[in-house]
């Protein structure tokens, strides 16, 4: 996708911006007319469900050990490896803004930056109207007054001095070029950090996301709030500060959803931005400028069109008439759904679904499980369940037992409250923070990123840090494996994004051909994940099929059997990791794989195991 600056607006290539060379509402080349055409997903026009790309029924595995594993002996590489090492090594450029929350703040620091930028043009331009203003004063108090006559030889002097010398230097001064040109540098240093086009698509289907899996309001969301859209639930979130999105904001979201054929979402998003630029229409406000009352009618018109109601594109089109009469393309479609109404009437009938872009299965009862509607670890406690202290036999143990708090035994899940220090958490993240790169899956041969996994990660060798030796060294005491290379991966830490996840997957792999089985050492056997941190609303770990979920808990370890002990994948634990709602979400996963534990967690041939 093309992208291309022209002024302050992102035009991008292929998109015909609203009131440029639309296309056509009924899908016939015969006219030039017609609202703004999606320009992706042709496809979408006729089947919005249809998914271009088959998608397995379960979503892959988090790739493991790519080349760049960061360690802190990494850089000793690179004078055998020469450059392709040293780009390999060095720590990656802030891409993918929205997908780590670590990259946002890092985006807010360089707003921080680009502030400062500008309010030190603001001083030099400022300084430089006030000279201005000064000459301006002097010379019209001279003119102003009667008894400085150029009959006097001082007072002709200086006329002619200021206008053969003062005038020309006042008004060729290069200092406002200087000043805007410091400021254009100033801001080209940091361009390459700044999020870019497609940071901003991903933020605005974050939004929706968040929308979507949390059952909130659109309204609600534009006014600063996170209520579910049955108003009988308390909100889901309550910022300190309320701050509400503007009628461009919601305009730009519903156009994301609408320049992928997803007329559901942007119905909702550009209802909001129309009704936000009603509001605020004639009242003078740069901002909203930018996307107008009529560019947000003519898409929703379209969108209408598009999800077959045709009297409500046709009323949003009028609507648009009254603002620009002399619109010819918005009169012929109004001409048209006047027609097609005529003709064939309505087709409101049939409800917008909402589309599922993922292909994702078992969608309402993973939503519910983030919602916290499902059960949240263990309901009605059996007396089997609950909370122990465990030496496991293990010297490191003995003097400070892990609180293990077992949730379910069937898959078995426990988890290890405390089982990190903050001190431990915070050297963690800052251990892999430069080293965090886009999260991708395993699919087939090849690692891609993917809609359905929303974070960065990195690895870290256990001889990164001695306080990852620790971890390692008490995550084998309490499960009682042998996590020595290769028999397990090395510590991933990922951050989450802005509506970060990871939909319902298996950490093990499925199929034979699973890259995974590169390490020579089988599937992986069992996950423990770490959080890292705290976060202040959604961000579970939803278990599907066990239909439960764990809130995130900091410090804490959770630990579960991937395998059988016959060695097959257990589907029962299928997970994920539910969208960050509010808040930094942090993990750190230990894969386990199966050699290495042959006499630790024998095998058996009874499929009930
Ligand atoms: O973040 C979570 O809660 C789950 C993460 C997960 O399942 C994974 O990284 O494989
Ligand atoms: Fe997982």
């Amino acid at each position: 996708m093309g992208t291309e600056r022209i002024g302050n607006r992102i035009v991008i290539a292929g998109l015909t911006p609203a009131r440029g060379q639309p296309a056509e509402p009924n899908h016939t080349r015969a006219s030039q007319e017609g609202p703004p055409k999606p320009h992706h997903h042709p496809h979408h026009h006729h089947h919005p469900t249809t998914p271009l790309i088959p998608i397995p029924s379960f979503r892959s595995l988090p790739f493991f050990l790519p080349p760049t594993a960061a360690s802190g002996r990494g850089m000793r590489a690179v004078g055998v490896l020469g450059l392709g090492a040293l780009l390999a090594w060095l720590p990656p450029a802030h891409t993918d803004t929205f997908s780590a929350l670590r990259s946002v703040r890092q985006a807010r620091s360089n707003e921080g930056r680009l502030l400062r930028r500008l309010r030190a043009y603001l001083r030099e331009e400022s300084a430089r109207l006030r000279r201005l203003s000064r000459f301006y004063e002097k010379v019209r108090a001279l003119h102003q007054d009667p008894g400085a006559s150029v009959d006097n030889p001082l007072l002709a002097f200086s006329l002619i001095k200021r206008l053969s010398s003062d005038w020309p230097s006042v008004i060729y001064s290069n200092e406002a070029t200087e000043n805007s040109h410091a400021l254009h540098v100033g801001f080209q240093e940091l361009q390459g950090e700044l999020p870019g086009a497609e940071d901003l698509d991903g933020a605005a289907r974050a939004l929706m996301r968040l929308q979507d899996v949390y059952a909130l309001s659109v309204k609600g969301m534009a006014n600063g709030l996170f209520q579910p859209t049955s108003t009988d639930r308390p909100p889901l979130y309550s910022p300190g500060r309320r701050v509400s999105l503007s009628a461009d904001d919601c305009f730009h979201v519903g156009k994301v959803a609408y320049e992928t054929g997803d007329y559901y979402h942007s119905i909702a998003w550009l209802e909001e931005a129309v009704s936000r630029f009603r509001l605020s229409y004639g009242s003078w406000n740069p901002e909203e400028e930018r996307g107008s009352l009529e560019d947000a009618l003519d898409y929703l018109a379209f969108s209408y069109f598009m999800a077959g109601n045709i009297s409500r594109a046709l009323t949003l089109s009028k609507e648009f008439l009254n603002y620009d009469p002399s619109n010819q393309r918005v009169t012929r479609n109004v001409a048209k759904y006047k027609k097609l109404l005529a003709t064939h009437g309505d087709r409101m009938g049939t409800p917008l679904q909402r589309p599922n872009a993922t292909q994702l299965q078992n969608r309402d009862a993973y939503e519910e499980l983030c919602q916290g509607l499902g059960a949240q670890m263990a309901p009605e406690q059996p007396s089997h369940l609950g909370c122990s202290y465990e030496t496991n036999g293990s010297p490191y143990l003995l003097l400070q037992p892990a609180k293990k708090e077992t949730l379910r035994l069937q898959p078995y899940i426990v988890l290890y409250h405390d089982f990190v220090s903050d001190a431990e958490a915070e050297t963690i993240k800052g251990l892999a923070g430069p080293w965090l790169q886009r999260s991708v899956v395993a699919s087939g041969e090849k690692q891609q990123k993917v809609e359905y996994r929303i974070s960065k990660s990195a690895w870290l060798k256990d001889t990164a840090d001695p306080v990852v030796r620790a971890l390692e060294l008490r995550m084998a005491a309490i499960t009682g494996l042998d996590l020595r290379p290769p028999y397990a991966e090395y510590l991933q830490v990922v951050n989450y994004g802005l509506g970060g996840h990871y939909e319902p997957h298996f950490d093990h792999a499925t199929s034979r051909k699973s890259p995974l089985y590169r390490m020579k050492s089988g599937n992986r056997i069992a996950t423990v994940m770490i959080y890292l941190s705290a976060v202040e609303a959604g961000g579970s770990t939803a278990f599907i099929y066990a239909n439960f979920s764990v809130p995130v808990v900091k410090n804490a370890a959770l630990f579960w059997w991937n395998l059988r002990r016959n060695g097959d994948g257990d589907g029962d634990t299928l997970h994920a990791g539910c969208p960050v709602l509010a808040g930094d979400k942090w993990v750190a996963n230990k894969w386990i794989h199966e050699y290495g534990q042959e006499f630790r967690r024998p095998c058996s041939q009874d499929p009930q195991d």
